[in-house]
């Protein structure tokens, strides 16, 4: 492969940057590292990882986080015992950090990417390309936004998606694992060595007009006619009002090899495919229903209790992805993908929603008690997510047609009890 690679190649390589640090962002961090330095035909052999900067107590002395990892090479707060690879740079400065970077890779709770993203406008190299690790949704009074499409939207870039059945920590040992990497790209890129991608999802146009949350698109986006040059189609397979700048040709390609090569080691297995809508939505939903199955187990109904609610789980992801995002989605991403079913079952049986609701309803306190308790400054993801889901579903008086993702949301608000799921969800 690197011989084709750089083959396609031009003369400069890639600078890549992690945005965020925390247990996961410090792992993917990790895997890229180790990347970087096995592909310098491609890549810069440094990566920067943007630290929010805190305090930290390290050898009985108050250090900065930063100063610890580039030191110790371990991030002691939030993945310790784990070795970080030595061209790993941990910068306290967002803007630093990203500075003439062409790939950047957001994971962060989704809660402070707004407030990031802010700040990064106009800092970053315009033909840059992003990918978001970020398990979330973005829901505005207009709609329910995936990351993925509201990074590229807000700072003018194109940017797919990486989610999977990853939990941080076993990843970050080093134990086998799978995920799925999104990237659909834009015409612009592809075009520089078609062989090299799949048929783009984008090059079909999306004819749902099933999507309420969307406007349909129009007669103009609809008809074949080629896209300009800077032009691209959305995850929803409209026309995208962002206007693109090419990656320059000194820069090897930014396609499916590219990014595989990126993340790809012996014990991360990469799925590339083209459903960045699909993948960001599996990553995002099954957070609501991880909380779900720690619910029942809390109450002590063991894997049976656990399976049904996977069950119910799984068919309203999919039916809010085909409701919300249309064709663009392919059920296929949440049966058959890493980022659908797979990361369902993980993150009931071990991930940090799941443990926090369960011993939630063990000690009878609540969720966010136990996530301020046990998770030393990690953040859960499905509560506000839960939250978020709901209003969106509230304001179309849709809450009856998600009866899971509802008897969540009224459970951490205290307006249901376990005990109420299965007459909740006995219809589905
Ligand atoms: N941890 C895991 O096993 C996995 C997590 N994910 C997803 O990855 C994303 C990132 O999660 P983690 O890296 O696990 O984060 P985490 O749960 O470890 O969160 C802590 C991070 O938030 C940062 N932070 C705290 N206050 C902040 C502020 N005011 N502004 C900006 N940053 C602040 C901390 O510095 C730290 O880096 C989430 O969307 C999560 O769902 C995805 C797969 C696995
Ligand atoms: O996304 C994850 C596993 O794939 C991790 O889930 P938690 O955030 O619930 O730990």
């Amino acid at each position: 492969m690197a011989g084709l690679l750089s083959a396609n190649g031009g003369s400069k390589k890639h600078k890549v940057t992690v945005v965020g640090s925390g247990n996961w962002g410090s792992t993917i961090s990790k895997i890229i590292a180790e990347n970087t330095k096995e592909h310098p035909d491609l890549f810069e052999e440094d990566v920067q990882m943007w630290v929010y900067e805190e305090e930290v107590t390290y050898e009985d002395k108050t250090q900065k986080l930063t100063t610890v990892i580039n030191t110790h090479h371990e991030n002691i707060k939030y993945l310790p015992n784990i070795k970080l690879p030595t061209n790993l740079i941990a910068n306290p400065s967002l803007e630093d950090a990203v500075s003439e970077s062409t790939i950047l890779i957001f994971n962060l709770p989704h809660q402070f990417i707004h407030r990031i993203c802010g700040q990064l406008k106009g800092k970053i190299v315009p033909y840059a390309r992003g990918i978001s690790c970020i398990k979330g949704v973005n829901v505005t009074d207009e709609g329910v936004s995936l990351f993925s499409e509201w990074i590229g939207e807000g700072l003018g870039i194109y940017c797919g998606a990486l989610s999977g059945a990853n939990i941080a920590s076993e990843i970050a040992a080093e134990k086998w694992s799978e995920t799925t990497v999104a990237y659909d790209p834009p015409p612009m890129d592809s075009s520089r060595n078609p062989s090299r991608n799949p048929t783009p999802r984008s090059a079909t146009p999306n004819r749902s007009n099933n999507s309420n949350n969307s406007p349909r698109a129009s007669a103009d986006e609809l008809s074949i006619t080629p896209l300009a040059d800077t032009q691209h189609r959305d995850v929803r397979g409209r026309i995208s009002k962002t206007r693109l700048t090419p990656v320059p040709p000194e820069y090897p390609p930014l396609d499916h090899d590219t990014f595989k090569t990126l993340f790809h080691r012996p014990y991360f297995h990469v799925r590339m495919v083209s459903d960045v809508a699909g993948v960001s939505l599996g990553g995002a939903l099954k957070n609501i229903v991880a909380l779900a199955a720690g619910f029942v187990d809390g109450r002590g109904w063991g894997d049976n209790a656990k399976a049904a609610i996977m069950r119910v789980g799984l068919l309203e992801m999919v039916k809010f992805g085909h409701e919300f995002f249309g064709e663009t989605i392919s059920t296929g991403t949440f049966t058959e993908e890493s980022a659908g079913v797979a990361d369902l079952i993980t993150s009931c049986s071990g991930g940090r929603n799941f443990r926090c609701a369960k011993k939630a309803v063990e000690k009878g306190i609540s969720v966010q008690e136990v996530e301020q308790a046990e998770l030393n400054g990690q953040k859960l993801q499905g509560t506000s997510t839960a939250v978020e889901v709901n209003s969106f579903l509230k304001r179309r008086g849709l809450e009856q047609e998600y009866p899971l993702f509802t008897a969540v949301y009224n459970i951490l608000e205290g307006r249901n009890s376990v005990d109420d799921i299965p007459n909740l969800v006995a219809r589905t």
